[in-house]
C-alpha cells in the first residue's frame, strides 16, 4: 500500500512542486478558456490572472459557468478552447492528481466510512507519504482547523460546521500552491457564516496560499476576496475589488446584481462642461457627473446606492466640504423597514418614481425618523450618481 512508500518531503507533495510563478508573473494565468456541453458554451472565452497569495473570488448567479471554470482549473474537466498555465506551465495534460492545486467541493465529498483523520490523511497516503509523516502532518492540519479531540468521529458523527472543517483540512493537506474552493460555506447557518468567513480569511493569510473561491452570495465574495470576478452566461463581466465593483460597477446588471440600488432609465442627455445633465421618467432631471470612463450612444441607467441618498424635510443640507446636493426629488414616504443597523425608507416621488434611502440607525434611542405619508425631500450629489449602460 501507498503507507509503505518511502515518504516525500513537504515540497514534494505536490506533483508540480516546481511550478511558482516567475516574478511579476501570475501564478494562474487562464487564456481564452472555453467549455461546450452539447450546444451550451458553459464558459465562453474567460482570460484572468491570478497572483500568487490572492483571494480571488469568482462571483455570479446560478449556471453562470463558476464551477465550470473551477473544475478546469481543478483538471476535472478539460476546455475545448484556450490555455491554462500555472506558473508559467501549461497544465492542460496533467491529470487532476498531478496538479499541484486542490479543491474543496461543495458538499464537502468525505467519505463517510472513514474517521476525521483517515479523510484527512486519504491524500497524503496515496501520494505516497510516510507513516510518521501523515500522522504529523495529520495532527498539524487537525490543529489548523481546531477538530482537536475528534479525529476518530465519522463524518455523521459531526456538525455541518466541523464537516466543513474536516473537508477543509483535506484539502489543505498536500499543501497545494492553490486552492479552489466551491461554495465552501453554503452549507452553514448564517452565524456559523460568517465565523468561518473570518476563519477561513485568517488562513490564508497565515498560510500565504492563494484561494480562488465560487460562490454566488455577493456579501461573501465583498467580505472575503480581494479580488472579484463576476461571470455572467459564461463570460466574465468584471474583475475589480469590492469597492470599485460597489462603487464603479461598469453595467447596470452588474450594479443590481451587487447590493441593492435605485436605478432611473434615461430618456434624454445633455453634456454641461463635465457634467451630464439626464432626464429620467420617473425621477425628472438630474445632474450627474462625467462617467470615467465615456458612455457610447446606447440607452443608459443613472444608478444611485441607497446610503447614497439622503432624506430631509426641508431640503438639502450642505455638508463640510462636499458640494451641495443639486439632485433634489420631492416625495412622500411610502413605506418604512426596519433592519436593525439601518432603517430603509421607500420614498413615492412626485415625478412618478419609487427612490428607496438606507438612513443608519447611528443613536440607539432613535426612533424612525420619519413616518409614512410624511412630506420629504430625497437628494443626492451628482458624484453620487452612477452612469451605466443598460
Ligand atoms: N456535465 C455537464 N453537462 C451538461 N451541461 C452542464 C454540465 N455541467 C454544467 N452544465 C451546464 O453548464 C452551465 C453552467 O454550470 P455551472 O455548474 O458551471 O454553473 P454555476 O455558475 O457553478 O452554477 P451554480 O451556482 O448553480 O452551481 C449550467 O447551465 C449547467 O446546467
Amino acid at each position: 500500500m501507498a503507507e509503505e512508500l518511502p515518504g516525500t518531503d513537504v515540497a514534494a507533495d505536490t506533483a508540480a512542486g516546481d511550478a511558482f510563478p516567475v516574478a511579476g508573473q501570475p501564478l494562474l494565468r487562464i487564456e481564452g478558456v472555453a467549455k461546450t456541453f452539447g450546444t451550451f458554451r458553459a464558459v465562453d472565452g474567460v482570460s484572468l490572472d491570478i497572483k500568487a497569495g490572492e483571494f480571488f473570488a469568482l462571483l455570479g448567479p446560478s449556471g453562470c459557468g463558476k464551477t465550470t471554470l473551477l473544475r478546469m482549473l481543478a483538471g476535472f474537466e478539460a476546455p475545448d478552447e484556450g490555455r491554462i498555465l500555472l506558473g508559467g506551465k501549461d497544465i492542460a495534460q496533467a491529470l487532476p492528481h498531478e496538479r499541484p492545486i486542490n479543491m474543496m467541493f461543495q458538499n464537502y465529498a468525505l467519505f463517510p466510512h472513514l474517521s476525521v483523520r483517515d479523510n484527512i490523511a486519504f491524500g497524503l497516503k496515496r501520494a505516497g507519504m510516510a507513516r510518521a509523516d501523515i500522522a504529523t502532518r495529520v495532527a498539524e492540519m487537525v490543529a489548523l482547523v481546531k477538530l482537536e479531540g475528534l479525529e476518530k468521529r465519522k463524518p455523521d458523527q459531526l456538525s455541518g460546521g466541523q464537516r466543513q472543517r474536516v473537508a477543509l483540512a483535506r484539502a489543505l493537506a498536500r499543501r497545494p500552491q492553490l486552492l479552489l474552493l466551491d461554495e465552501p460555506l453554503a452549507a452553514l447557518d448564517k452565524k456559523l457564516r460568517e465565523s468561518t468567513q473570518g476563519e477561513l480569511m485568517e488562513l490564508q493569510r497565515r498560510l500565504g496560499m492563494t484561494f480562488v473561491i465560487v460562490t454566488h452570495d455577493q456579501e461573501e465574495a465583498m467580505t472575503m476576496a480581494s479580488r472579484i470576478g463576476v461571470m455572467k452566461a459564461g463570460k466574465l463581466a468584471q474583475v475589480a475589488g469590492p469597492r470599485e465593483l460597489y462603487e464603479a460597477p461598469r453595467s447596470r446588471w452588474i450594479a443590481e446584481f451587487v447590493g441593492d440600488v435605485n436605478l432611473f432609465d434615461a430618456e434624454s442627455r445633455l453634456r454641461d462642461g463635465h457634467r451630464l445633465v439626464i432626464g429620467t421618467r420617473d425621477a425628472g432631471t438630474l445632474v450627474v457627473a462625467e462617467p470615467r470612463e465615456p458612455v457610447g450612444a446606447g440607452k443608459l441607467s443613472v444608478a444611485i446606492r441607497p446610503e447614497k441618498v439622503k432624506l430631509s424635510r426641508r431640503g438639502p443640507v450642505s455638508e463640510a466640504g462636499r458640494e451641495t446636493a443639486i439632485n433634489r426629488l420631492d416625495g412622500v414616504i411610502a413605506d418604512i423597514c426596519y433592519l436593525g443597523g439601518t432603517t430603509t425608507y421607500k420614498v413615492k416621488l412626485d415625478t412618478g418614481g419609487i427612490v428607496q434611502a438606507s438612513v443608519a440607525n447611528s443613536a440607539r434611542l432613535d426612533v424612525d425618523a420619519y413616518s409614512v405619508n410624511q412630506n420629504v425631500v430625497a437628494w443626492f450629489t451628482p458624484d453620487d450618481c452612477m452612469v451605466l449602460p443598460s
